[in-house]
Parts: C-alpha cells; structure tokens; sequence
C-alpha cells in the first residue's frame, strides 16, 4: 500500500506536538488531561500556494504538495481515525482517501467522512474502488435527513450512508459540531480535515474551537487570480505554538488556533 516515502526522524520529532493525543509525543486534548473528550480531536491539513489558493479553478484537482509533503499528508492519515473532505472535493478530485504512507496496513486505514448535504455524490470511484481492493475502509457519506428517501440512491456497496440533521436557516448545512458529535459517537478519536475551500474556510471563520492542529503546506508556486483560495470571511488571530520546517521544496507551517 506503500506510495511515499517515509519521514525523517527530524520531520517525525516536528511533527509530533502536533498530533492526536492518541498519537505518541503528543500534547493533552485542550479539554484536559484524562477528560471524556465530546468531540474528537481535529488537525485541519491542506496544501496551498504562495497566494493562498489551494486549487487552480473551481473543480480541478491541482497537486501542489512535493514528494516529500505528500508523504507527511500520508503520515498525518496514519495517525488519524478519519479524514473528513465535503462533496466538492469528492466530486472534483476523485480522491483515493486511504494512508499509504509505507508499512500502512489495511487496519491502519483512516474513515474517509465525505459531508455531502444534499446527496450529489455518486458514490463511486477511487475510494470506493479502494475498498474494494482491500486498500481502505468504506467511506461514511453524511447527507441531510430525509434527503436519501428523495434522491433513491440506497445503500451501495462499498459505502455507508449517514443521516443528519441540517439547519434550515442557512439552508443546508450541518451544525459543525453535530458532525463531530456524530463521528465521536462512533468511536471516531480524532479526525483529519482535509478541505475543500468550503470547508475550510467555513470552520476558519465560524467554527476555530473546533480545531486542535493546524497543518498547512505551502508549496512555492503562485496560482493566480481565478484560483480557489483557503480564505476565512473573517479575518482570524495568529496561530500560537507556531512551528515551521522546509518538506523538499515545500515550507509546513504547525499551530494552533487562540480560543
Ligand atoms: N490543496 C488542497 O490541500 C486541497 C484542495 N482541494 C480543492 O478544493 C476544491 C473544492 O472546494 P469546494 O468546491 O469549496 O468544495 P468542498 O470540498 O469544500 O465541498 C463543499 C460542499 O461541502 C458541503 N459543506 C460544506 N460545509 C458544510 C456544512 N457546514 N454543512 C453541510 N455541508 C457542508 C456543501 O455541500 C458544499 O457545497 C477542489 O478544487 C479541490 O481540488 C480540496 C481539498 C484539499
Ligand atoms: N496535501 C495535499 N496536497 C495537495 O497538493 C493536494 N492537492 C491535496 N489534496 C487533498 O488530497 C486528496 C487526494 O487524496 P488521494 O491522494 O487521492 O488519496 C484530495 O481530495 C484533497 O483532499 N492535499
């Protein structure tokens, strides 16, 4: 399953503060050391360029992470339960959403959590092919309650369909918190967020206490004006504990969010 290569024990020391406390060489959940957590712990991960845009157009899978930063997003899938993308990404980046970082065994695989409101994903592709191999674990679809009844999809195999409440006043939308509740509940400790731009910059602007880590990659590229940008609505306050350190040619930035 293995397709990066693996880190340094210098990479591996610099990434460690910054992992689940499930994970070795970790800090406590913010709740408290020993505390019954609600929610899992969450590291919201992406790669963008020198101007901040993470994709080179609306629905167009873009690599921007190096060899080497690959294998650290490979890394941080090891040491997560789940990893949580919405149904935009699904849909544009067909994505594999397994850990193949080397030594990575089918019981080491994350969740893949694709939150996907109002149905649209056809729930297929890489990741459900992927299961099918072997290679991962079948991918847990969050749509709207009542939603699954008018889109007739059922249940496919290969994919686990979750209902949810969504909030009508901003149409529909999932409380952020009810989707960790319902990941927690199902035994899901930590859960790595990988994007898209909707994701992340709703959690940026609206939800900050949610997020424990922050791990982005920046790779040295510009992607121009009509890219897709991890930009809040809001502007947000420095990270704290702050660590930087160079992946090839990408730069990785490590913190946490002020609560
Ligand atoms: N460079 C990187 O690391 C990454 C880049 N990408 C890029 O991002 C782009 C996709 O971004 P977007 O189009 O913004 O899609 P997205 O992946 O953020 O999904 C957006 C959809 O997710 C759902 N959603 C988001 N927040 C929700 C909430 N609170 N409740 C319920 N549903 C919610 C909605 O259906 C929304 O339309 C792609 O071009 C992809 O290549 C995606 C992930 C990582
Ligand atoms: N870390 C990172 N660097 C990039 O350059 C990227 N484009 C992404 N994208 C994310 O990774 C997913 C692809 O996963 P697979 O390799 O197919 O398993 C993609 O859907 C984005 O979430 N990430």
């Amino acid at each position: 399953m293995s397709e990066t290569l693996a880190l340094s024990s210098e990479d591996l020391a610099f990434l460690g503060p910054y992992l689940p406390p499930s994970s070795l060489d970790s800090p406590q959940h913010p709740d408290g050391p020993g505390a019954a957590c609600k929610l899992p712990f969450t590291t919201l991960t992406y790669a963008c360029s020198l101007d901040g845009r993470i994709s080179l157009a609306p629905g167009t899978r873009t690599a921007l992470s190096g060899p080497e930063s690959k294998s650290l997003t490979h890394y941080l899938r090891l040491h997560h339960d789940a990893i949580l993308i919405g149904v935009g990404t699904a849909i544009a980046d067909n994505p594999g959403l397994n850990c193949r970082y080397p030594g990575a065994t089918l019981e080491a695989q994350p969740r893949p959590v694709i939150v996907d409101p109002k149905a649209r994903w056809g729930r297929h592709g890489e990741v459900v092919r992927l299961v099918g191999e072997g290679k991962g674990l079948e991918p847990w679809v969050l749509v709207g309650e009542g939603v699954e009844a008018v889109a007739g999809s059922g249940k496919l195999e290969g994919v686990e369909v979750l209902e949810l409440k969504t909030t009508e006043s901003q149409g529909a939308r999932f409380a952020w918190r009810e989707v960790f509740e319902m990941l927690a509940k199902r035994g899901v400790r930590n859960v790595m967020i990988e994007g898209g731009a909707s994701v992340i910059n709703d959690l940026l602007a609206n939800e900050r206490d949610i997020i424990d880590s922050v791990i982005v990659t920046v790779a040295p590229a510009w992607l121009g004006e009509g890219a897709v940008a991890a930009s809040p609505a809001k502007s947000v306050a420095a990270m704290t504990d702050v660590k930087w350190r160079q992946f090839g040619a990408d730069a990785v930035v490590c913190g946490r969010l002020p609560r």
